[in-house]
């Protein structure tokens, strides 16, 4: 097959091998024609021989492609501005498009338009210091610059500048900046050029051993299951379109970049120069691009997915794996293997490192830490729990020398004890037997550090609040929350994270939702994985819609633009509150928040706003239309007893199944006193088919009542209905401009965040205290 690199090749020859060119494929309608002035010129004729017009273009080649339905023309547009990037004058054709394959799906956010990033990672090299000026000092590998550069990742954020040359020096690395700050990459643009330079470089080892699983040399932890699937995802994007670059082939970026493959050469003690040639020897051209393993592998291993399918994933090898501690742990305990790789690992990760040391995460967290030391015995404070059941093969080698451990631990709220108690880490470990003081100071204990005082970056906001977000709250009675909810879904159209503290919230707000005709997808720990990762999606791509989540969604989650967060109910400690915020505002965008508060729950809130060095008269309230809310109460009440009246047929029929059930397998011979016959009409306290029948009308007529009511526009106090200039509140130049509200005719369309009032003056300058605190919240 002629492909269009190929012959580009040869005309990128004729115009001189330095020059700097960009080809984008184009369909023919989209190319830059120009008409050509005369006819006479083009030797036409005055009728132009039938021709209407002549149209020219430049710098485009035509090439001709095979395909099932003939021959096609494909129209690439070479751009010789100076700025423009290489193209790469080695291998070339489609196979270039076999990236690594990472493990596992996960919900990603969308990425910029796939035809950029291939035509522009796909076939160049890459001039850094003019392209990625803020990123050429990092000397990160030529591929992930190519991913920085076709994501628009122009330049690191804070906390990526600071933490990505320490952990290039080799440093371990503690970091904690605000939500949505990039700390994804700030951890794993070292370990993918770590894992990127040594597959680049030429094996060291005999060509056996080449062909050994490869072993886990990455291995990060977060505490829920989204969370690791959205990780691998990210890192597997920067992995795609991976190529070994022919050695011969000189470009700036491989010049000025010498891939740092091995432990020595992270350290800085050993150049790879001249090894270029031992890998032209192995490789013949064009062959690094033949379809193979992949060169660095990404996996995932959460609950909630088939087990046999990860194990058998992790035994075709891995490099970085991605795992939430539970499901990691249950494996490992069965596979000695899995063990032994988790002893040798290159770097370890605990990614939103608070949480995952919370209830129900750390004895599996603790357990796997355990595999991840190499200090000597004596050394390792004694557990108290009885050890955990790993082969004893396995727990025995704690003595061994393994290749160095990088731990890095992320997070938006990392405790101060944790950063305190990293210093004083090694006092602790002279000192055998002795107790940890706290759960964190045994994770500190846990963790590896190979640092006597690793490096702590913390970059969180006063507050922990990040800029661009807008805080505010509204007071309530609890009954009234439904209303506030439906009013503000309906004022401010886009997407909205909801937060409740329990499952049961959700399952009641579910049904309310759909029968008001609210886009509403709810997410939380007792949904099957997949319908979690569908919703997920489905909120991802519904831009008007809302998702129910308990706080398995507030940490870490990359959901492109959600607009609002809305704590239903007041989030349980202030980091979970710093957390469910993060999830809007992120990456410089704009975002809005907003508290629900309930009177029982404004000493929580106080607590909360204090503990975050606030004062709670400084969050501003919602505006709120009274007037309209009121209205809304109508619905809500009709959709609460359709809701209720639909929950009493449903439980009396699952019963009644469930009795039925019961009584065959028992092999009772169902009688008409039992009432299980849907004939028996003499039945007292069971649903009879008339009963039924009669309780169907009466949903059925309210259903229609709430249908009725839905479909009245809702109109705001002071509105003429007949006149649109007449009334206390004319809205005719609204409608004019385009600006009135769809859904609450007398109403300015606005942003929820220019709805605020001032907030209110402080009472009293209170000290923002430096720890987060932590109470029993509500839970219900
Ligand atoms: N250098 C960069 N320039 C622009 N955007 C970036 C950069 N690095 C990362 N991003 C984007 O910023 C968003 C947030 O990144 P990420 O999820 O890593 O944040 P985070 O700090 O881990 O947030 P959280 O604390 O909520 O987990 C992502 O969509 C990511 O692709």
């Amino acid at each position: 097959m002629a492909t269009g690199l190929s012959k580009r090749k040869a005309k990128t020859a004729v115009l001189g091998s330095r020059k700097k060119i960009k080809a984008k494929h184009l369909t023919a309608n989209d190319l830059a024609w120009k008409t050509v002035p005369t006819s006479k010129e083009a030797g036409l004729t005055d009728d132009f021989d039938g021709i209407l017009e002549l149209e020219e273009v430049d710098n485009v080649e035509v090439v001709y492609e095979e395909t099932e339905g003939g021959k096609i023309a494909r129209f690439n547009v070479i751009d010789t501005t100076n700025d423009a990037i290489d193209v790469s004058e080695e291998g070339d054709d489609e196979e270039m498009n076999d990236g690594p394959v990472a493990s596992g799906s996960s919900p990603l956010p969308a990425q910029p338009s796939e035809t950029e990033v291939e035509t522009e990672a796909q076939e160049v090299t890459f001039n850094s210091k003019t392209l990625l000026p803020d990123w050429h000092p990092f000397n990160l590998h030529p591929q992930l610059l190519r991913t920085l550069y076709s994501q628009r990742f122009t330049r690191p954020t804070p906390i990526q500048s600071e933490a990505i040359p320490n952990a290039l020096k080799g440093k371990d690395v503690v970091g904690v900046a605000e939500t949505g700050s990039g700390k994804t990459l700030a951890y794993g643009l070292p370990i993918l050029h770590y894992l990127l330079s040594a597959a680049s470089s030429p094996p060291k080892i005999p060509q056996k051993r080449m062909k050994q699983k490869r072993p886990i040399r990455a291995l990060i932890l977060t505490p829920t299951r989204e969370l690791a699937l959205q990780v691998s995802s990210h890192l597997s994007v920067c992995l795609q379109e991976v190529e070994i670059l022919d050695p011969a082939v000189k470009t700036e970026d491989d010049e000025s970049n010498p891939p740092l493959s091995t432990d020595k050469a992270v350290k800085g003690k050993k150049s790879q120069k001249g090894k270029g040639k031992e890998r032209q020897q192995d490789s013949k051209p064009g062959q690094s691009k033949a379809k193979g393993p992949p060169l660095v592998s990404v996996a995932t291993i959460v609950g909630g997915m088939s087990a046999q399918k990860q194990r058998r994933i992790l035994d075709r090898g891995v490099d970085v794996l991605v795992a939430t501690p539970g499901r990691l742990w249950d494996i490992l305990q069965e596979d000695d293997d899995l063990a032994s790789q988790i002893k040798t690992l290159r770097f370890l990760v605990l990614d939103e490192a608070d949480r995952m040391i919370e209830t129900g995460h750390f004895a599996e967290l603790d357990n796997i830490l355990r595999l991840t030391m190499r200090v000597a015995k004596d050394e390792v404070i004694e557990p108290e729990e009885p050890e955990a059941d790993v082969s004893e093969a396995v727990q025995d080698e704690s003595t061994r020398v393994e290749p160095d451990l990088q731990t890095f631990v992320f997070s938006a709220t990392l405790s101060k004890d944790l950063q305190r108690n990293l210093k004083k880490r090694q006092r602790f470990k002279g000192k055998k037997n002795r107790k940890p003081a706290s759960t964190l100071d045994d994770l500190v204990m846990k963790l590896d550090f190979r640092d006597p005082e690793p490096t702590v970056i913390d970059l969180s906001p006063e507050g922990g609040v990040v800029s661009t977000l807008k805080q505010s709250r509204i007071d309530c009675l609890s009954g009234d929350k439904d209303a506030y909810l439906y009013y503000f879904l309906l004022r401010y159209p886009g997407r909205s994270l909801v937060f409740l503290s329990s499952i049961d919230g959700i399952r009641r707000l579910m049904p309310l939702m759909e029968l008001l005709e609210i886009n509403a997808f709810p997410l939380h720990s007792q949904l099957e994985q997949r319908q979690r990762l569908k919703n997920l999606d489905r909120f991802k791509n519904t831009a008007n819609s809302v998702l129910l989540a308990t706080d398995i969604a507030a940490r870490g989650l990359d959901i492109p633009a959600v607009d609002h967060v809305l704590h239903y109910q007041i989030p349980r400690s202030a980091d979970v509150y710093v957390h469910r915020n993060g999830r809007t505002a992120r990456a410089m965008r704009e975002g809005f928040s907003l508290l629900m508060c309930a009177p029982d729950e404004r000493r929580l809130v106080r607590a909360l706003l204090n503990s975050l060095g606030r004062d709670e008269v400084e969050i501003p309230e919602m505006a709120v239309e009274l007037y309209l809310l009121d209205k809304l109460k109508a619905r809500i009440q009709l959709a609460r007893q359709i809701d209720n009246a639909q929950h009493k047929i449903k439980k009396e029929n699952h019963e009644k199944h469930w009795l039925r059930e019961a009584a065959e397998a028992m092999e009772l011979e169902i009688d008409s006193d039992m009432g299980l016959s849907d004939d028996d009409d003499d039945a007292k306290d069971v649903p009879t088919k008339h009963k039924k029948k009669t309780a169907n009308a009466k949903t059925a007529v309210l259903k229609a009542e709430l249908k009725q009511l839905l479909a009245q526009p809702l109109i705001a106090r002071g509105v003429s209905t007949r006149y649109i200039t007449s009334g206390s509140r004319s809205i005719v130049d609204d409608v004019i401009a385009g600006q009135y509200h769809e859904s609450m005719l007398g109403l300015k369309k606005s942003q929820a965040g220019h709805d605020v009032t001032a907030p209110r003056k402080k009472l009293k300058r209170k000290k923002a205290k430096e720890e987060f605190e932590e109470w029993n919240g509500i839970e219900s």
